[in-house]
């Protein structure tokens, strides 16, 4: 398949198609990234018009675009691809009157699915286009994440979606990957020879990846109350990151090379499992607090969550890859919603120096700030001006957007769009990936379920519960905020 002429978006009228898929489409098409016949059908149970679909999509694109990205003439241009078909995806015999819909528009070229549903739907889907012959080569399908609750959930999904499509035509989502940062990662540790010498036990005392997020659950309490930072956050976002960090060079920078590799470290994952979640997990709820200024409700009290919930908006994690690079050094792990500030962030902490000649010294530590910007800083330790040797740490600083200042930053589903839509799955999670992270992940839910069955709480607006920072303290060590 070249350039696919039609994406169906399943579940069309949902937040992240309205609030992320759509936003990224328009900003395709008015950068002339889209075939000019390319059609884009949104699906969903909810019966509506061509345009009120159309109304209710600019509404939101319009929230969502920079203002001066968004013109009238550019949205007409890229409302007139888009299309609204009301059916029930679990069923199977409305798939008929959607082939018949479909064929109408004739499409020589080929198809992308895109499953922004709950991932029961998946299977149903995958399988209902099959019956109704609306699967074949010239066919993608691009799965959310999460990809099930477990791992048997996820074995099952992706057998039936196996069943009907190959792996080549199979696209697993995880919009860190599409982050600029993140890919920046790959480019900081593989086209420059300065860190792989000292990318590794020996110097590098421990690792903390942190995605700290201001937002509550806003209105996804149905899918969250059952979901959890853990599966939300944790078995996709954060281990990606890990896997990014942690690996080795890749023979090439193709997908099959860089995925090979990132199942090495997720297969390297030390076991979390039984009573050792008292030790090296933390969960965590939030409590009612304040966030800018304003007052925000607990967790409990949030749209479509159950008051008894025990679900978790806030994990920490000592995390270790036993490995002969990683050996003995330990990633810390933390996610968590209504935090005190949005920050995405991986801190390299090195080792300090072998031998201490000057009074002040801290060791060297690289830090990775992929939100809110975009910045890589090395902090190192030079001389402060004037009489003597009085040592300051002081910053390699170097800001993204001032190094681009004339280029556009593209969110990430722009660019994992255009990569479907392209074919290429380098930055796609691959079947043993998400299996393997699964894996890793399932053993600490059960251990929660004996051994840590109430989240500790924390306020709205801090840093999460105390536990987290003793998760640290207790070896020494803080969280670099
Ligand atoms: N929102 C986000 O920021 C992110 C979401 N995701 C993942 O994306 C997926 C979608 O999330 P989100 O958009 O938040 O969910 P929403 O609940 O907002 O949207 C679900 C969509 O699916 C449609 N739908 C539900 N049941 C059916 C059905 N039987 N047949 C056809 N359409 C159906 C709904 O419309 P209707 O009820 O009218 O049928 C709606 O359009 C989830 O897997 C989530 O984990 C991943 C990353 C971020
Ligand atoms: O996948 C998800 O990610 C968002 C956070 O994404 P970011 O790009 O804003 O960092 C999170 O809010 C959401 O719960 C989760 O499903």
């Amino acid at each position: 398949m070249n350039t696919p002429c039609d994406m169906l978006v399943f579940g069309g009228t949902g937040d992240l198609a309205l609030h992320k898929l759509l936003p990224a489409l328009y900003h395709l098409h008015r950068d002339g990234r889209l075939a000019p016949d390319m059609r884009i059908l949104a699906v969903a149970r909810n019966v509506l018009t061509r345009s009120a679909y159309q109304a209710l999509a600019e509404r939101r694109c319009r929230a969502q675009v920079a203002r001066h990205d968004f013109d009238n003439d550019t949205w007409a241009s890229f409302a007139a691809r888009l299309d609204y078909f009301a059916m029930d995806a679990s069923q199977s015999a409305e798939f008929g009157r959607l082939a018949k819909f479909l064929d109408a528009g004739t499409c020589q070229r080929g198809r992308i699915y895109y499953l922004a549903t709950a991932p029961n739907l998946f299977e149903p889907i995958a399988e209902n286009l099959a019956i109704a012959r609306l699967a074949g080569d010239n066919t993608r399908i691009v799965l959310e994440k999460p990809i099930g609750h477990s791992l048997e959930s996820a074995q099952e999904i992706n057998a039936a979606i196996g069943a009907v499509f190959s792996e080549a035509q199979v696209f697993r989502i995880d919009h860190y990957l599409g982050k600029e940062t993140v890919q920046n990662l790959m480019a900081l540790r593989f086209a420059n020879a300065l860190f792989e010498p000292i990318w590794r036990a020996g110097h590098i005392d421990h690792v903390q990846i942190s995605v700290n997020e201001t937002l509550g659950v806003e209105n996804r309490g149905a899918y969250y109350d059952h979901a959890g930072a853990m599966r939300d956050m944790v078995q996709n976002h954060l281990l990606q990151l890990l896997c990014l960090v942690a690996m080795e060079a890749p023979v090439r920078f193709d997908a099959e090379a860089v995925r090979n590799e990132k199942v090495k470290i997720l297969e390297a994952l030390k076991p979390i499992s039984g009573l050792d979640v008292q030790d090296k997990t933390v969960r965590g709820t939030y409590a009612a607090g304040k966030i800018g200024g304003q007052e925000v409700p607990a967790y409990y009290f949030e749209k479509q969550v159950d008051n008894d919930s025990d679900t978790e908006t806030f994990v920490a994690l000592q995390v270790e890859v036993d490995n002969w690079r990683w050996a003995g050094v330990p990633f810390y792990l933390r996610t968590g919603k209504r935090m005190a500030k949005k920050s995405s962030e991986i801190v390299i902490q090195f080792k300090p120096v072998p031998h201490r000649l000057f009074e002040v010294s801290q060791a060297n530590r690289l830090v990775i700030r992929l939100q809110p910007e975009e910045r890589i800083s090395l902090q190192l330790m030079g001389k402060t001006p004037g009489k003597g040797m009085r040592l300051t740490p002081m910053e390699l600083d170097l800001n993204l957007a001032q190094v681009f200042p004339q280029k556009r930053r593209w969110d990430a589903y722009e660019r994992l769009l255009l990569d479907v839509i392209e074919g290429d799955s380098t930055l796609f999670m691959r079947r043993d990936e998400v299996e393997a992270a699964w894996a890793w992940v399932d053993p600490i839910l059960k251990g929660w379920l004996e051994y840590y069955q109430n989240p500790r709480p924390y306020p709205a607006g801090t840093d999460g519960p105390e536990q987290a920072q003793s998760l640290l303290e207790l070896q020494g060590r803080f969280w670099q905020d």
